[in-house]
């Protein structure tokens, strides 16, 4: 990937054309009531586009669109080699839009060009590439039933899903979704977040230039109360699959609850912990990894390694080559290819971010807003009830927690409500599986820091994580449902009876 200069990337950037409706039955059309809201650049505050405000009665009509799209079967029941074919072709449509959708998706995130050009189209593409390369290599099953019997351990799509995304990965987390939901042969209404509505109407526009069918892949742009509220109380959507806040997961489920049972899967927020031992080798290699962890979208990840649990005897030194290394990561305007730290993403989550900077903790590093810019910020916390330590800052911020044991490193590593990601650092293999097992997430890396890739599966333990995966074979698992058929080969009456 060669990257443009600045002056190249504001070029396209003024030449976009950006989608204002909501996606309904494979066009764009304006809300029923007629109502939009403004989607800003963060770094700038510029207004980007006036979109469609959307409300329940858009939510009744895509819901409508998308049963009947998958009633008809134009999709669902389409051979899976076909909805293969349309959605590797989707994967190439995006590979040719990329530089326009990763100017689109700076602009209106506030991400840095670096990240989008490098990171998200990259992955986006790669996970819908994925996804469509499984349809066809997915078997159902036969059971270990008598001669009698055969007995039949299908999948089937489950249905029309709600697909509610954050704003943080607006394209990968669409991706994430859209990839195993349209695979699987489901009608998807995707709500993006208010924050940053554009990418997911494009993709939406060229999957219908792929060949994806009008009425299977609807976007409702809105606010959480009028859109996503009414996709997870709607009587005819089978399952919500949701990434955001666990505040609004928990509502999630009470819509369930009180509405029709529908399946949730819920990944929700972390404060994942990066233990590094006295015994870790290539200290540089571990600060670099801890870096990336903490600041790499400006913190504005789930699984962010926020809190960097650190045994004493390394403690000074290791300290030494983070901060060496966060020195490394350039802040500002996001369509500079320099930068590695772009804007947050609104006004209210710079808000919160900063309450967090005035709490009082030493400051190592960074601890200054700029605009709407964060500098990555490094903090010493003794008290371990500190809000920074305990809670999630979705910020370029990392507490720094001192400990002097193995023991009490895991200790403090799970003392948290969270449970989405962790890492263990140290040259000791059997340390490395001892902590792996004892360490409460979802999933745990050792000698670095990440999430794995699109072959593993991701979810959080605790209050990060409910219901299904995300990623690797298993997020099928969220859009399709086992249907049993049970046949009777007996032909005498006798047997019939038993
Ligand atoms: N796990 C993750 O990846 C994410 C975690 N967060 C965490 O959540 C915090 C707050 O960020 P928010 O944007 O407010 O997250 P949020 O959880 O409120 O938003 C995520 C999605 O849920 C929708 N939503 C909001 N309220 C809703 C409601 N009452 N009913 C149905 N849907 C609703 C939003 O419109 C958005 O599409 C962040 O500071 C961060 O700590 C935020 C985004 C992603
Ligand atoms: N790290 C990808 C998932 C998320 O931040 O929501």
């Amino acid at each position: 990937m060669t990257l443009l200069t600045t002056e190249d990337y504001k070029a396209i950037a003024a030449g976009l054309t950006l989608p204002t409706g909501a996606f309904i039955d494979g066009r764009f059309r304006p809300a029923q009531s007629g109502a939009t809201f403004e989607t800003r650049n963060p770094a700038t505050g510029q207004l980007l586009a006036e979109v469609a405000a959307c409300g329940p009665a858009d939510v009744d009509l895509a819901v409508q669109k998308a049963r009947d799209a998958f009633e008809d079967g134009r999709w669902s029941r389409l051979p899976p080699r076909a909805r293969k074919e349309v959605l590797i072709r989707l994967a190439k449509l995006l590979k040719r839009h990329a530089r326009e959708l990763a100017v689109m998706e700076s602009l209106d995130s506030g991400k840095t060009i670096y990240d989008c050009e490098t990171v998200d189209l990259p992955e986006t593409i790669h996970c819908l590439t994925w996804h469509a390369e499984l349809i066809d290599k997915i078997y159902d099953q036969t059971a270990p039933a008598s001669d009698d019997h055969l007995a039949l351990v299908l999948r089937e799509p489950v249905g029309v899903v709600g697909l509610v995304l954050p704003w943080n990965f607006p394209l990968l987390m669409l991706a994430w979704k859209i990839g195993p939901a349209l695979a699987a042969g489901c009608s998807v209404i995707v709500k993006p977040a208010e924050e940053t509505p554009l990418t997911a109407l494009r993709v939406a526009e060229l999957a219908t230039e792929a060949g994806v069918p009008p009425g299977v892949f609807n976007v409702l742009p809105g606010h959480g109360p009028e859109v996503g509220e009414p996709i997870g109380r709607h009587m005819d959507i089978d399952a919500v699959s949701f990434t955001g806040s666990t505040e609004t997961g928990r509502r999630f489920l009470r819509y369930a609850a009180e509405s029709n049972l529908k399946e949730v899967t819920l990944e929700m927020g972390g404060k994942n912990p990066a233990v590094v031992l006295d015994d870790a080798e290539n200290l540089d290699r571990v600060a670099a990894h801890v870096v990336t962890g903490a600041f790499w979208n400006m913190g504005e990840n789930c699984s962010a390694a926020s809190r960097l649990i650190v045994q004493s005897g390394v403690k000074e030194a290791l300290i030494a080559r983070i901060l060496a290394h966060a020195r490394e990561w350039p802040m500002g305007d996001p369509l500079d290819p320099a930068n590695r730290v772009g804007a947050l993403v609104s006004p209210a989550h710079l808000d919160k971010v900063r309450s967090y900077l005035a709490e009082g903790p030493t400051v190592l590093l960074g601890g200054k807003a700029h605009g709407a810019f964060v500098e990555p910020t490094i903090l010493e916390i003794t008290d371990r009830e500190a809000a920074p330590a305990r809670e999630e800052i979705f910020g370029p911020v990392l507490s720094v927690l001192t400990v002097e044991s193995f023991d009490e490193a895991i200790a403090l590593a799970n003392d948290t409500p969270y449970g989405l990601a962790a890492s263990i650092f140290t040259a000791n293999v059997k340390k490395a599986l001892r902590g792996a097992r004892a360490l409460r997430a979802g999933t745990v890396t050792v000698n670095s820091f990440g999430e794995g890739d699109i072959t593993t599966p991701f979810g959080g333990f605790r209050q990060s994580g409910f219901g299904g995966r995300d990623n690797g074979i298993h997020a099928h698992d969220q859009y399709t449902q086992l249907k049993t058929i049970w046949i009777d080969l007996a032909d005498d009456a006798a047997e019939a009876v038993s």
